[in-house]
């Protein structure tokens, strides 16, 4: 099996008929951290919505998991996200219903059935983001580093091969921030790829890892100086 989670070659990314990234060559392998970071406006997101399926790619060739985003399809996108565990910086909680009934929507959506079975996995997500009391508490109650690690563990429902974490510390403050990337980093360890748009340089000299920057309508990766 390939150890190449996401292969883009000779892609550029439009927004309409608008040039936002051209030239991007790069992977990203199973079970790296990287950072994606970029000023305003430079195109962290529409290259994370590339890769989820919610900007169609046009130009160049790509790979994400096991699919070819050229030969994307509508009816495709669904099972390219099962695939995948999206975070963006606004948490996207249902607010008419717990955190357990939350989670519970997503398994139903994506074809869960067995009751105990949802119930197990609902448990152990939020095990792994240390929310495991907190299930029958409506988004409302949570702090936003709360809600955030809740979306997290509604990533994970699903085994996703890649994380995609757009700004995922974005509405966070830098105390919360850690406590948030301290779960993303350990659910890296436990061997998962993610791939994390920032522009939060304090995260990236508190926890170093490879980063790929957007600018000049380019993609590259940069080095890290050290502290
Ligand atoms: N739906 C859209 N239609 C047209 N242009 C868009 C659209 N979304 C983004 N753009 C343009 O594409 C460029 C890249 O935007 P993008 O949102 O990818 O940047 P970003 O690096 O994620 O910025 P931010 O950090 O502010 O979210 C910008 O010039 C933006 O104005």
């Amino acid at each position: 099996m390939s150890n190449t989670i996401v292969e883009l070659r000779d892609v550029a990314i439009y927004q309409r008929e608008n040039l936002v990234l051209s030239e991007i060559n790069l992977s990203v392998n199973k079970g790296e951290f990287v950072y994606l970071i970029g000023k305003t406006g430079s195109g962290k997101s529409s290259f994370m919505k590339t890769l989820y399926g919610d900007l169609p790619l046009t130009q160049g060739s790509g790979m994400v998991t096991d699919f070819d985003l050229r030969a994307l399809k509508e009816r495709d996108i669904p099972f390219l996200r099962r695939k995948l565990g999206i975070v963006f910086q606004d948490f996207n909680l249902l607010p008419d219903r717990t955190i357990n009934d939350n989670l519970l929507f997503v398994l139903k959506a994506t074809g869960w059935k067995d009751k105990e079975e949802m119930a197990a996995k609902i448990e152990e997500v939020l095990g792994r983001v240390g929310m495991k009391t907190k299930g029958f508490k409506f988004p409302h109650q949570l702090s936003g580093g709360e809600q955030q690690r809740v979306a997290i563990a509604r990533a994970l429902l699903n085994d996703p091969e890649l994380i995609l974490a757009d700004e995922p510390t974005g509405n966070l403050d830098p105390q919360t921030s850690v406590e948030v990337m301290k779960v993303l980093q350990e659910i890296n360890r436990n061997g998962r790829t993610i791939l994390m748009a920032t522009h939060d340089y304090a995260l990236l000299l508190k926890f170093p890892s490879k980063t790929l920057k957007c600018d000049g309508s380019k993609v590259f990766e940069v080095v890290q100086k050290s502290v």
